[in-house]
């Protein structure tokens, strides 16, 4: 019997198992009633997998749920209905073990020294300090950081700055990592970049990613698999497969299927953003 597991180009200590890593089964999240106003229906029900060492970005509608999406495979916030199991556990009230979240917003600790945001996670989780060092020493050198270890993030660029969030997330080791437009603040060149970065990160962890974005361009480029998001409350209309090797980089700009992808999920994200817009 042939085996479930698909070796992967160069990177032959990578096995990739196609089966579901994550499983979002009907979930939906209604935020209660506030202020004299009705519930909220954010999100879904949505139902979907997210397959053991993709790279999926989610695009979709300002306000369709999105960020409620990942919040909920997080663990950060609970399903109204339905649920999320992560290697075969429901998520539920914590983030589980061998999860990392990123988030827009630069979450670096400003009265720490880079070295010591890098190591926040893993000294918190109790890990030795000789491993933590060890852990620290190498995402700082894989992000660009290791001349910058002792300084404070106020002495950084804002690019500099996610890098360090980056880092602190790697260190961890997580099996999956969760991206909330973790670009987002940044310039065009430092976002292209950090795309790049997070390529080869996940080429070198073999984790499963999970890229919330508002860019067309990005989720087509770094994506295996790009999922567009109704206008709110948020559902999968479409999954599109880019087909992309792994070792896809900003020159897989250049091949012509990139053209045709853009045009479709463009196509697709286009009537739903002006249902969002009231047009
Ligand atoms: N804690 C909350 N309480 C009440 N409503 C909320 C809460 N969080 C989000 N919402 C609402 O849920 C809806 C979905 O929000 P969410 O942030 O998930 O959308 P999004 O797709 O990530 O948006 P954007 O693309 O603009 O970042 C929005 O209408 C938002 O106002």
């Amino acid at each position: 019997m042939a085996s479930p597991l698909t070796m992967i180009g160069e990177f032959p200590e990578i096995a990739v198992d196609r089966k579901a890593h994550v499983a979002i089964n009907a979930a939906t999240r209604v935020f209660a009633a506030r202020d004299g106003r009705s519930p909220l229906h954010a999100l879904g029900p949505v139902s979907f997998d997210l397959r053991q060492g993709e790279f999926f970005s989610v695009v979709g509608p300002s306000g369709c749920g999105k960020s409620t999406l990942l919040d909920l495979v997080a663990g950060l916030s609970p399903a109204t209905e339905g649920r999320v199991v992560f290697e075969d556990k429901e998520v539920k009230g914590e983030v589980p073990d061998g999860v990392a979240v990123v988030f827009q917003e630069d979450a670096s600790f400003p009265w720490l020294t880079v070295f010591d945001n890098a190591a926040f996670g893993t000294r918190r989780n109790g890990l030795p300090e000789s491993e933590v060092r060890e852990r620290v020493d190498h995402a700082l050198a894989f992000m660009g950081l290791t001349d910058f270890a002792k300084s404070y993030p106020a002495q950084l660029s804002g690019g500099m700055r996610q890098r360090v969030c980056i880092a602190r997330a790697m260190v961890l080791r997580p099996r999956l990592m969760l991206l909330d437009e973790p670009f987002g603040a940044l310039d065009q060149q430092t976002r292209l970049l950090m795309g790049e970065e997070m390529l080869k990160l996940w080429r070198e962890t073999g984790s499963t990613v999970m890229l919330i974005t508002h860019s067309i361009d990005e989720a087509v480029l770094l994506s295996d698999r790009v999922g567009i998001m109704s206008a709110r409350p948020g559902t999968f209309i479409d999954i599109v497969e880019t087909g992309w090797s792994r070792e896809r980089g900003s020159e897989t700009a250049m091949d012509p299927h990139y053209g045709a992808l853009q045009s479709k999920v463009w196509g697709l994200l286009r009537t739903e953003s002006l249902k969002a817009m009231g047009v």
